[in-house]
């Protein structure tokens, strides 16, 4: 068949389906290409918005980070296209939605679910870090489920290239900031892709306790993640416990890396191999 070449991209392509979800910037709703049939989600963002955020770079780099990103547990962003008013991300279409809904409603993972979910996860920060990308806003919000109960990790509006000095203003949650974004050292304030390591503990411990580790006021969230002061519940198997302490450690330098990450027992003894 007919090798398929790219056309102008425009909203008259596509026709629009339920909504999926809101963000802070814009809708999401299902959509499907006219022509083709394909499946996937167009998330509208009005550039008005993006402006008084002053975030339309933030939009820019994400298109070009993650348009040339392609691993399972990564979701596709395929392309983008815009009208006067209005920004359009065509996205791949996560079949069972947002992970974070799936969370709050089981209020905590079983142990073998959240080992299968770090494990997917640590996968896709290989494939992320092997590439010099650092996503830098993990947490459950910005991880939906596929068809086949397989994560992706979505919304790459806060990653960057690694490594990185630039200081962002952040907004939303405390609770997955990493210390050394917290208070910049005392010597160079750059950070490394590490960052993404400390928010994969953080994940881990909120997968298993249902709630984020540093979980407080503001002022005492920030003061508790530069001290690395939390305790984890007796009901945590011993060795999630050692993987979340070897995750949540204050120098980035002696986080566990990614490869040790896929062979620690946590991960090992849940993620059956054949069959
Ligand atoms: N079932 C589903 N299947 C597929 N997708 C779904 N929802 C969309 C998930 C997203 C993926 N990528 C995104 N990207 C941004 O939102 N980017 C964005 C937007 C504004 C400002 C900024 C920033 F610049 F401020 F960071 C960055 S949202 C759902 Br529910």
């Amino acid at each position: 068949d007919q090798p398929s070449v790219p056309r102008e991209l425009h909203l008259g392509m596509f026709e629009i389906g339920k909504p999926l979800g809101k963000g802070k910037f814009g809708r999401v709703y299902l959509a499907k290409e006219r022509s083709s049939g394909f499946v996937c989600a167009l998330k509208v963002l009005h550039k008005s918005e993006l402006q008084q955020g002053g975030v339309q770079k933030q939009v820019r780099r994400e298109i070009e980070i993650q348009s040339n990103l392609r691993h399972p547990n990564v979701l596709r962003l395929y392309g983008h296209f815009h009208d006067s008013k209005r920004i359009f991300l065509i996205l791949e279409f996560a079949g069972r939605g947002e992970l974070y809904k799936h969370l709050r409603k089981e209020h905590r993972f079983p142990e073998w679910k959240a080992s299968m979910y770090i494990a997917q996860m640590a996968a896709a920060l290989k494939y992320l870090h092997k590439k010099h990308v650092m996503h830098r806003d993990i947490k459950p919000e910005n991880i939906l489920v596929g068809i086949h109960g397989e994560i992706k990790i979505s919304d790459f509006g806060w990653s960057v290239h690694a490594p990185n000095n630039r200081r962002q203003t952040m907004c939303g949650t405390l609770d997955y900031l990493p210390p050394e974004m917290l208070k910049p050292g005392s010597g160079d304030n750059t950070y490394s892709e590490k960052v993404d390591l400390w928010s994969l503990g953080v994940l881990t411990y909120e997968f298993l306790v249902g709630e984020a580790p540093f979980e407080d006021t503001p002022v005492m969230t920030q003061r508790r993640i530069t001290r690395a002061d939390m305790s984890i519940p007796a009901f945590v198997s011993p060795e999630a416990k050692d993987l979340i302490k070897r995750l949540l450690v204050l120098d980035p330098e002696k986080r566990i890396p990614l490869d040790e990450i896929q062979r620690h027992p946590w991960i090992v003894k849940h993620c059956v191999k054949d069959g």
